[in-house]
């Protein structure tokens, strides 16, 4: 049978919730997932016009494809409550939850939704949630955390206020997040959802964003939290497969199915054992293929 094709989460771009033009704009970059934010882009004096605004967005604005996600404020703040009904009503996909630290966190949100669901009329289990981990101990927490609910799409690090906690900062070659990522990073596997690496914010260095990226791509994160448009072609080029990678991806899809209709699951492909998760990468490749339009009609790579 057919793996279920995953949505692909190479690109979360925070978009500030109180900026009007970048709010009606977010969709025409082409990120897999906008985030609008209701929590530290936005002043305290700005938090509840931002929510007005993104709330009439989410009701107005087409923005195609795109996953809707929403970073709401804290738990611990005066913004929350209003937040999580206003988004729910409006029909936001995902809430993001900002430092998140505990299982308890995500299941006292998940509570608030279904009330929120509920009284708005919105089938119970609509909305998805998402925690961003931002401290120590948000990151030793972190496989409780990915597995308190089932509406659990994604864990996301949050370097910034990650290498404060650590009485550290970012650094190039990002040492200082090693821990942190790997944690996430087998957290959402463990859970079986999406890991999202950290936001780079110096625009001004580039090669230091190619860096990271590819250094995130190797090992294994599904995406990352951006802030500017910008950044998006590059991720993006990171994550799409070459030719060779499309072409072996399909002789393993052509051989696994006819090794299935032979009665094995198994079989070798130019000296090379193919099983069960060389197809799962196979197919994982081709999504991506799929999606970076990479294939004509007929499924055949389109040269460049
Ligand atoms: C960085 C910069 C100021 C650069 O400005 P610049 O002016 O140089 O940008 P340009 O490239 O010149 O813009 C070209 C065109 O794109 C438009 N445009 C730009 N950015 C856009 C965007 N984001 N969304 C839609 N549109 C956009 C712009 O309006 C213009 O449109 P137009 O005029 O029509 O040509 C700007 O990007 C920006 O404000 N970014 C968002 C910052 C933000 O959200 N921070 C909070 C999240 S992090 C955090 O909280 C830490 C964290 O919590 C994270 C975690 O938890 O993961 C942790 O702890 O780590
Ligand atoms: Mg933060």
């Amino acid at each position: 049978m057919a793996e279920k094709e995953e949505r692909l989460r190479r690109t979360m771009m925070f978009v500030p919730g109180n900026n009007p033009a970048m709010v009606k704009d977010a969709g025409i970059y082409g990120a897999d997932s906008i985030m609008f934010d209701l929590e530290d882009a936005v002043s305290m004096a700005e938090k509840d016009a931002a929510r007005v605004l993104v709330y009439e967005a989410l009701k107005t604005q087409d923005y195609g494809n795109a996953e809707l996600v929403v970073r709401i404020n804290g738990l611990d703040t005066t913004y929350y409550a209003d937040d999580v009904k206003a988004m729910v009503k409006a029909g936001i996909d995902v809430i993001r939850l900002p430092k998140v630290e505990s299982a308890d966190m995500i299941q006292t949100l998940e509570k608030d939704v279904v009330a929120a669901e509920t009284e708005f009329g919105i089938p119970v289990g609509t909305t998805h949630l998402m925690a961003a981990i931002e401290s120590a101990k948000g990151v030793l927490n972190a496989p409780a955390i990915a597995a308190a609910s089932n509406r659990m799409i994604g864990v996301a690090l949050s370097a910034e206020d990650y290498t404060t906690d650590m009485k550290t900062h970012r650094y190039p070659d990002g040492a200082e997040l090693e821990f942190a990522r790997n944690m996430v990073l087998h957290a959402a596997r463990a859970a079986g959802i999406a890991a999202f690496d950290t936001v780079f914010t110096n625009m001004a260095d580039p090669d230091g964003f190619y860096r990271e990226t590819r250094h995130i791509h190797q090992l294994g994160f599904d995406g990352k939290s951006l802030v500017n448009p910008r950044q998006i072609a590059m991720v993006n080029s990171v994550y799409e497969p070459t030719k060779d990678e499309v072409i072996k991806a399909q002789k393993v899809i052509a051989a696994i199915e006819e090794a299935r209709i032979k009665g094995s699951g198994v079989i070798s492909m130019n000296g090379q054992m193919v099983d069960r998760p060389v197809v799962l990468r196979a197919q994982r490749v081709m999504s991506l293929a799929k999606v970076s339009n990479l294939l004509d009609e007929e499924g055949n790579y389109i040269e460049k």
